[in-house]
């Protein structure tokens, strides 16, 4: 469970500062798969950014699984990034001189996971995206929506509480983004929590929840959650 209340960040870049959060509330339940859409500007990224502990926040309560995120040194966080944390971007982030099976290795070699085990999450995860007969290709030689569906498959490798998602079908065109929005449905109903940023309406109303952010703050909720439940 995710539990942000009253966050704020603030950027100081020589003599401005920029208000990216302010006072943002936030939970987010085991299990959701939460939309967060919203004008250029608004804080979508910093916010996916302080969820997963890549940035620090200014003030405010954070806890993510109980544990007080503010509470935590710079080694803390990664070890808990590490351990409950993938994270997909709208670049796919992979490295175009390993194949597939080496590019999923990437974060288990660094967690020191032993070869059998890698494999064996690496051969798992590579059939839940649907590219397991692919497993020698380098990321040139696929689609941009199977290149998506490799980092999908890297990032549930190490076995994370928690998916997030920025703009992940920013780069796809619309059939291939229906498809990486299905594939995070079906992850999503096998229990891990998501949280995806994206500008697509279409896309973010199929989450179970969606919120909406503007000038750094949450601005209207559970769109959808109502929906489904009416
Ligand atoms: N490292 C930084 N230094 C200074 N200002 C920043 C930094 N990162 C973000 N900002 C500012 O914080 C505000 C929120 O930015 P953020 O990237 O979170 O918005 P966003 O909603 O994700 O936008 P977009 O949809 O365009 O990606 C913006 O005004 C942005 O310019």
């Amino acid at each position: 469970m995710l539990v942000m209340k009253n966050i704020n960040k603030t950027f100081q870049t020589g003599n401005i500062q920029t208000h990216a959060l302010n006072n943002f509330n936030l939970t987010v339940n085991e299990g959701d798969f939460v939309s967060v859409t919203g004008p250029s500007g608004s804080g979508k990224t910093t916010f996916l950014n302080i969820a997963g502990l890549l940035e620090t926040y200014t003030n405010g309560e954070f806890t993510l699984d109980g544990k007080d995120v503010g509470q935590l040194n710079d080694n803390g966080r990664s070890r808990m990034r590490n351990e409950k944390i993938g994270f997909v971007f709208q670049g796919f982030n992979l490295i175009p001189d390993l194949n597939l099976f080496d590019n999923v290795d990437v974060p288990l070699r660094y967690r020191g996971f032993d070869a059998k085990e890698r494999r064996r999450r690496i051969e798992e995860n590579l059939e839940r995206v649907g590219l397991a007969s692919r497993m020698k290709h380098l990321p040139s030689q696929l689609s941009g929506g199977q290149q998506q569906r490799v980092a999908i498959a890297r990032a549930l490798a190490t076995e994370p509480r928690f998916l997030l998602a920025d703009e992940p079908t920013g780069n796809l065109d619309s059939q291939m983004a229906q498809g990486v929005m299905t594939l995070l449905e079906e992850i999503n109903q096998q229990g891990t929590t998501i949280i995806m940023v994206t500008h697509d309406l279409e896309l973010a109303m199929r989450a179970i929840r969606t919120i909406q952010v503007r000038d750094g703050r949450v601005s209207e909720l559970d769109v959808v959650a109502e929906k489904a439940s009416a």
